[in-house]
């Protein structure tokens, strides 16, 4: 089962690995954005299709039994390239570079396209959720204070347009084993989404920090 691992790797063979698979990520996502806006003849869909089985049989020859989990690497930094935000190997994450400051501050810029379609037009909700999620958790990490979503709240102040978006994020207060971060997601007239949100040290993340120096800080 995936989860949290220590892996013996050096820092070029990531390298290495993030030169081949970021560019095959970029590639599926170019393919999902290609299917869903194509206006060919059935005949080219049919035969797209079966170029694209085979592809996926293809990378399937030999693959991980369940999913990527997050792997530390000796350096203290950590890869969870399976993650739906900021996966490197997830062609379904949106594509998000996210930057991060010590203080607990985390910003994107980024682009949302067909992919991430609610309403015409518009960034479905839930995309939007899963955005400011991921970067309220990176502000708390950023500021060495990771956790679990515990309770996240968003307001819709208004439709978030497809297209090239902003989103920030930081502390506002820690206590104790409880980090409460807000954001916001903007476009370019300003903000769209708010949230807030609470993120916790588990307990059995406290309990492993206590027994064996579980890393508390993301990197
Ligand atoms: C450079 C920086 C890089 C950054 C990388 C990092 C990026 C990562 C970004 C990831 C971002 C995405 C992340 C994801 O997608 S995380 C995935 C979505 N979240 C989950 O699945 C969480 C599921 N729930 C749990 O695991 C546990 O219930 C948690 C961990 C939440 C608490 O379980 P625990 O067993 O520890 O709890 P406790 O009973 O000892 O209580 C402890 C305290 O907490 C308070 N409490 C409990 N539950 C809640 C709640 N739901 N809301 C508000 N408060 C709550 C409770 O009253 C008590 O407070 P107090 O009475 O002491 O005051």
């Amino acid at each position: 089962m995936a989860r949290y691992a220590q892996e013996d790797v050096t820092a070029a063979e990531v390298a290495r690995q993030k030169a081949l698979y970021g560019p095959l990520t970029q590639s599926i996502r170019e393919l999902v954005d290609a299917a869903i806006r194509t206006e060919v003849d059935d005949d080219t869909v049919r035969a797209a299709q079966a170029e694209i089985e085979a592809v996926t049989a293809r990378l399937r020859a030999r693959q991980l039994e369940g999913s990527y989990g997050v792997r530390f690497t000796p350096s203290g930094g950590s890869r969870a390239w399976g993650n739906a935000v900021v996966g490197t190997r997830n062609a379904v994450a949106p594509p998000l570079v996210i930057h991060h400051e010590e203080s607990g501050r985390a910003w994107s810029d980024f682009d949302l396209g067909a992919a991430y379609e609610g309403p015409p037009g518009l960034v479905h909700g839930g995309v939007a959720a899963l955005v400011l999620d991921q970067m309220l958790g990176e502000a708390a990490g950023a500021g060495g204070k990771p956790g679990m979503t515990g309770t996240l709240t968003l307001r819709y102040r208004r439709a978030t347009p497809l297209g090239p978006l902003r989103a920030e994020a930081h502390i506002d207060r820690v206590e104790g084993i409880k980090t409460y971060a807000v954001g916001h997601l903007a476009d370019a007239e300003g903000v769209t989404v708010e949230a807030e949100g609470v993120f916790i040290l588990p307990r059995w993340a406290r309990e492993r920090l206590e027994e064996s120096g579980f890393p508390s800080r993301f990197e």
